[in-house]
């Protein structure tokens, strides 16, 4: 039951073709003017096939089964454009709602144990939760409702919603203590409070994400509608324009024919194409596991000029483990070990966990009278510290060399000579340096060991050739930093980094005109997840951090905002493209239409008549034969996207202008000479 999987299986297409019908329906049609307009064209020609005089009483008795005929092949042809173009979007449809109708089986009635005023439990019905409740779970049951762990920690299985079988640890404190209701705890017993209320939950919302019911038309989306519709004004504008001319030439015009111009003219293919193109992009995120909360945010990620990535769990592998104690100041390495686990002994980081570890394999022993009643002092990005205050006074603290510095000087501490010195060794390393301190004094450094992760640095480079800068945002020192960035190959870094840093240094871009891509998952990166154009919020994170984000990554990738930036690409790439490709066939038909429609009256057009197309009537029901035609040929490329391959934007245009422009003009020559050929040689209109 994953939102991943969605194929295009037969039952897709089928109800696909059904819906397409549905679409006829003027009211769903209107928000398409270009192929409104094809409709009511559609109308009319076949009211002339069944009523050729319904608007001139030109038409000879003779020719009216010729006319009829003429006219219903008109309304045939400009039906199935129509068809097609419904089936585009339906099809582009199909697989959210596929996805929806999976999703929906998993939100199934539960009984949740709701905390009452006196502390006891009583059942009520999970649909009835709000924010704020508190409710307990124990193992083998669903989570029913999205929250944040109060108490305990246990394994999740989020198959139900990530497709990922593998179960995932959840606990409370931290930033790995978001649950999603639908899930299953497997071990354990959880205190949830829940963070939303009915009908607000992750699921529903991911239901009407992947069904695209909320849908809106993203800003580029919906400035090239109003691109298209002025286009298809003009265009309508010149139509009607032209039986007043004929007639002070003492012409008439066909008006089967006029529509046949008009529908040729109007870019019927992108019209037709582009709700298919936005579906598809959002629905190639989806697969990617990532739920973007617009369109919008998606082809935002299109356009981003910078990447801030944090350095640790992102460029790294991020299990920062403690490899050696290095004692400063005259101290003893065991003495050091001893305060560096005594340190370490309620911090529930992987770096305070490893600290421990590292000091069991060196046999210390710690009396336990001497921490039993100890208080305890968090981690925090803030403070860049952690540690414990002990009963008898004594104030012992690990964290950032600088922070650790400046907490003893302020204190009137000294600061070991050769503290630099060490500090630098395992900096220029990569590795993170940690002081231990006690009471003012410094007894040494923890080595904390992390790696680049492999390929960050084809990564980058590929980022690169994109033209999008990449800046590492850490609080770690400088030299790490600089280490850890040179080794990866980033643009830029910036070290010792609050969070607050984080968004300022967003802003700054964003001052600068540019569009800022994040990724985070702690409740400190939420101000900037919700300053960044992208924000993608890791699933694991808090309820904060995916609150403020306008992406959730379900697999808890950072480096996934590289894939975003990708498809967001490939998105305003496909567009283009298509735009171009539709808009260079329409200049083609030109040659087609104009001199069979005009030739009687100016006989000089027929230079025009470069295709030497058999008939005028012919000429134009090829012309609108191949108009029709090339939606259902170009509805692969929608759906997939136009390949991107990392480059500048100046070549990507030069490129795409070369095979999309120039291509756009040729195909038609071919395609309606063909279509000609067919047509004669089968003798229908000759
Ligand atoms: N458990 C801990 N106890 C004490 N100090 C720590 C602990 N974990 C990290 N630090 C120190 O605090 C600094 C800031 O940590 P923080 O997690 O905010 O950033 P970071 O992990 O270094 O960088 P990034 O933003 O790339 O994740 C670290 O560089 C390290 O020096
Ligand atoms: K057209
Ligand atoms: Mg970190």
């Amino acid at each position: 039951m994953s939102v991943t999987k969605g194929t295009l299986s037969a039952e897709i297409l089928k109800s696909s073709f059904l819906e397409s019908f549905k679409k006829f329906h003027p009211k769903i049609l209107f928000r398409n003017p270009v192929m409104f307009v094809v409709e009511i064209g559609m109308l009319i020609t076949f009211w002339l096939t069944i009523d050729p005089w319904a608007f001139s009483s030109k038409v000879s008795l003779g020719h009216v089964a010729s006319a009829r005929g003429y006219n219903l092949a008109v309304t045939i042809i400009l039906f199935f454009t129509i068809l097609f173009g419904n089936f585009a979007e339906a099809i582009a449809e199909g697989r959210g709602k596929a996805q929806a109708e999976t999703l929906r089986k998993t939100k199934t009635e539960l009984i949740a144990r709701l905390q009452q005023p006196d502390g006891t439990f009583a059942q009520v019905p999970a649909s009835s939760l709000k924010k704020g409740d508190i409710v307990k779970v124990v193992a083998n049951e669903i989570i029913p409702a999205d929250g944040e762990v109060l108490e305990g920690i246990g394994s999740v299985d989020e198959s139900a919603i990530t497709g990922e079988s593998a179960p995932v640890i959840r606990g409370a404190g931290g930033d790995f203590s978001s649950v999603t209701g639908g899930t299953k705890l497997l071990s354990d017993e959880f205190l949830i409070r829940i963070t939303v209320n009915p009908g607000e939950s992750f699921l529903d919302k991911m239901i009407g994400l992947v069904e695209g019911a909320t849908r809106q038309k993203t800003p580029n989306e919906l400035a090239l509608s109003v691109l298209l519709a002025g286009l298809t004004l003009i265009f309508l504008i010149v139509i009607v324009c032209l039986p007043p001319v004929a007639d002070y030439l003492g012409k008439s015009l066909n008006i089967a024919t006029l529509i046949a111009l008009l529908v040729c003219l109007i870019p019927t293919t992108i019209g037709a194409l582009l709700s298919a193109i936005g579906i598809a992009g959002m629905d190639r995120v989806i697969r990617f596991n990532v739920i973007a909360k617009s369109g919008k945010a998606v082809e935002a990620a299109g356009d981003v000029n910078t990447l801030i990535l944090d350095k640790t769990g992102t460029i790294t592998i991020g299990n920062r483990l403690a490899s050696e104690f290095i004692p400063v100041g005259g101290h003893e390495e065991k003495e050091l070990a001893e305060q560096a686990v005594l340190s370490s002994l309620f911090d529930e980081t992987p770096e305070g966990r490893s600290v421990v570890e590292l000091g069991q394999t060196m046999d210390i022993q710690l009396r336990r009278e001497d921490y039993v009643d100890a208080e305890n002092v968090e981690f925090s990005a803030d403070t860049r510290m952690s540690g414990l205050n002990l009963k008898n006074g004594f104030i012992i603290r690990k964290g950032a060399v600088d922070a650790i510095k400046r907490y003893v000087q302020e204190q009137g501490g000294e600061i070991p000579e050769d503290l630099d010195h060490y500090t630098e060794l395992i900096a220029k390393d990569g590795g993170t340096p940690l002081a231990v301190m006690v009471n003012k004094e410094i007894y040494g450094l923890i080595y904390l060991k992390d790696i680049v992760k492999p390929g960050m640095r084809e990564r980058f480079a590929e980022l690169r050739k994109m033209g999008i800068k990449t800046v590492m945002c850490t609080g770690d020192n400088p030299l790490t930093a600089a280490t850890i960035a040179k080794e990866a190959g980033v643009d830029d870094f910036i070290a010792e980094a609050k969070p607050e840093d984080k968004m300022q240094l967003i802003q700054r871009e964003q001052e600068q005109g540019k569009l800022v891509a994040m990724s985070g998952d702690g409740t400190n990166d939420a101000p900037a997840l919700a300053q960044a154009d992208v924000g993608l919020a890791m699933n694991t994170g808090t309820a904060a951090a995916k609150e403020a984000g306008n992406m959730v990554d379900l697999d808890s990738d950072p480096t996934k905002l590289i894939e975003v930036v990708s498809i967001g690409k490939q998105l305003l790439i496909t567009r283009g493209a298509l735009t171009t490709f539709s808009i260079a066939n329409d200049v083609a038909k030109y040659f087609a239409i104009i001199p069979a429609m005009f030739v009687t009256m100016i006989p000089s057009l027929q230079v025009l008549n470069i295709m030497h197309l058999s008939s005028p009537r012919s000429a134009i029901l090829s012309a609108l034969i191949f108009n029709a035609l090339v939606i259902p040929a170009l509805i692969p490329i929608a759906m997939r996207g136009v390949k991107y391959r990392p480059m500048s934007a100046t070549q990507m245009l030069i490129r795409n202008l070369l095979i999309f422009g120039v291509g756009g003009v040729i195909v038609p020559f071919a395609g309606i000479k063909l279509i000609d050929v067919i047509l004669t040689a089968t003798g229908w209109f000759s």
